[in-house]
């Protein structure tokens, strides 16, 4: 094996490692990217980019078989299974260009091409050509996809995110196992592209949804168009000649049914890749999930010895907040501190933000209820607001009049906790609501900003008056009030 050293070794070369990456160049020359699989990134090849060019082309079909509602008539509206992936894969490619790109700014000196794991604290092992001793290593492996047993059944027609983008066109039929963020996201899509599809989950979850109330709407919304039963009972999957024989129990009727579909899709969540990497000869506390123990400010492991680490992890593997941004985020800390051991800084981290691609879509902003109740104790003191887009005005304009915001605040104060929304234009409202949370702005003070006429904010704000309406603040203080002594 080929004997290396370097400052900082950084393993995986997606989204957190990138950013890693050119972090710890502003500090040092001395870094090295390791990478076992294909350059590109998660986010560009699989998983963000492509997911959101399919779901483009399936709000397209949508609405063309909609449109008779605002009284245009679409005549032979096609869907062109081809042309639909020729243009996701089209547009993907150009992501993933985009990204090797900036990639050439890396050194081929700098990079290794290889698995690698851990052999002591210090020292990786790339596949069996290169040991590289690193002071500091950056874990920023990402996750895969993972599935029940029960699913294996289907042989080679188990299908996950990364191979539908690869199809040259559309089947005719899937069964999405896993109604969270990637099933809801894909099986909506797939479906209203006009493939059959089946969606089960277990539990009743849908969705990122910590709220009763916005679990069952999202559970009646989806239902009104595709086949969906988020608590299913799957008995029998089995590969058969040209498909997949699927054994489950009809939601509406409890009937036993067993039916042929061309694919199932396991979209039943994801774990960090830090199985694979010889985690236990790296001198770290871990989880009980095998995860090291870290800090998400400064991104710093926890060793065996209860004392800070010089190994951090980024992104995905951490399996803290598994969103792109958050692993940029956590990618540039980690990048940062790594160069600067002797003194490793807290990093700036924005408030939780989690939206789904969905129509209508869903979003988190904040903590969601069930997480505040746990944080406050239980002591009554969160308020909640809210309002149905129903019959909101520019909701009902568009034709997208579904959905609910719920929003949270805290008694006393006033100040803004959160929001759990189903509805439209969902991604441009969480951002507001969660500029308005990075603010620490109180009801009031988000009642004070300006509102147009006609749009979905205005939504937005009934549901602030509504939760305003819910605060208990106490009585106002008064110009001259008992309170405000001499010389005030
Ligand atoms: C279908 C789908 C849709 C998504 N949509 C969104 C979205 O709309 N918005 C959003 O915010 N997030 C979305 N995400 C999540 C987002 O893609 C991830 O949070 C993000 O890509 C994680 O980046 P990462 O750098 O941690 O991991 P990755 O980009 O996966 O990088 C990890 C890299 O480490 C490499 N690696 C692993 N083990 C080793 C090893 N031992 N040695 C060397 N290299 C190794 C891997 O090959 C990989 O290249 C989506 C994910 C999926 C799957
Ligand atoms: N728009 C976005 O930001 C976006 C899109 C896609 C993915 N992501 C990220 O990727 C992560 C992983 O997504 P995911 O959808 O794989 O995970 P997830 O945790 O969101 O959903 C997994 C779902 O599978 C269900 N499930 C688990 N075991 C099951 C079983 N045996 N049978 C039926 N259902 C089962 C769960 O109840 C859950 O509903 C997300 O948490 C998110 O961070 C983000």
């Amino acid at each position: 094996m080929q004997q290396q050293q370097t400052k900082i070794a950084i393993i995986g070369a997606g989204s957190a490692g990138l950013s890693a990456w050119h972090a710890a160049r502003k500090h040092t020359d001395d870094v090295v990217l390791i990478e076992a699989g294909a350059y590109g990134t998660t986010c560009a090849r699989v998983g963000c980019m492509p997911s959101k060019l399919l779901i483009a082309a399936a709000n397209t079909a949508h609405s063309a078989r909609n449109a008779a509602m605002f009284g245009v008539t679409i005549n032979d509206m096609v869907v062109d299974g081809h042309a639909v992936m020729t243009r996701v894969k089209g547009e993907r490619d150009r992501f993933v260009g985009n990204v090797l790109a900036s990639m050439a700014s890396i050194p081929e000196s700098h990079r290794l091409q290889g698995h690698a794991r851990f052999i002591d604290p210090y020292t990786l092992a790339i596949d069996d050509h290169t040991q590289l001793t690193a002071n500091a290593i950056i874990i920023a492996t990402g996750s895969r996809a993972t599935w029940p047993r029960l699913l294996e059944g289907a042989g080679d027609r188990l299908i996950i995110n990364d191979d539908v983008f690869d199809w040259d066109s559309l089947p005719p039929s899937v069964a999405v196992v896993g109604p969270g963020v990637i099933g809801m996201e894909l099986g909506q899509a797939l479906s209203r592209l006009g493939v059959r599809t089946r969606t089960f989950g277990v539990g009743g979850a849908i969705g990122p949804f910590q709220s009763e109330k916005l679990r069952q709407l999202a559970d009646e919304t989806f239902s009104r168009e595709l086949y969906l039963d988020p608590d299913a009972t799957i008995e029998h999957v089995e590969q058969h000649d040209n498909g997949v024989a699927i054994t489950f129990y009809e939601r509406e009727s409890g009937q036993k049914v067993t039916e042929i579909v061309d694919y199932v899709l396991a979209a039943t969540g994801r774990k960090p890749n830090v199985d694979q990497l010889d985690i236990e000869k790296a001198a770290l506390a871990l989880d009980e999930r095998g995860v090291p123990m870290f800090n998400r400010f400064t991104t710093q492991c926890l060793g065996k010895d209860n004392t800070p680490s010089h190994i951090f992890i980024a992104g995905d593997a951490n399996q803290s907040a598994p969103l792109l941004h958050e692993a940029i985020t956590e990618g540039k800390i980690a990048g940062r501190n790594a160069a600067c051991l002797d003194d490793v800084q807290v990093g700036q981290r924005n408030v939780p933000l989690a939206i789904v691609f969905t129509e209508p879509q869903m979003a988190i902003v904040g903590e969601s209820r069930a997480a505040l109740e746990t944080r406050y104790g239980g002591c009554d003191c969160i308020a909640e607001g809210g309002v149905s887009f129903d019959d909101q005005g520019r909701a009902l304009v568009i034709g997208e009049n579904h959905g609910y915001l719920a929003l949270y605040a805290e008694h006393g104060s006033g100040l803004f906790l959160g929001a759990e929304m189903l509805g439209p234009r969902a991604e441009h409202i969480a951002h507001l609501l969660a500029w308005a949370l990075e603010q620490k702005l109180t009801v009031s003070q988000m009642l004070a900003m300006p509102f147009y006429h006609p749009v979905i904010e205005e939504g937005v704000r009934s549901g602030l008056r509504d939760l305003q309406a819910n605060l208990k603040q106490g009585s106002s203080i008064t110009e001259r009030c008992m309170e405000c002594g001499p010389g005030d």
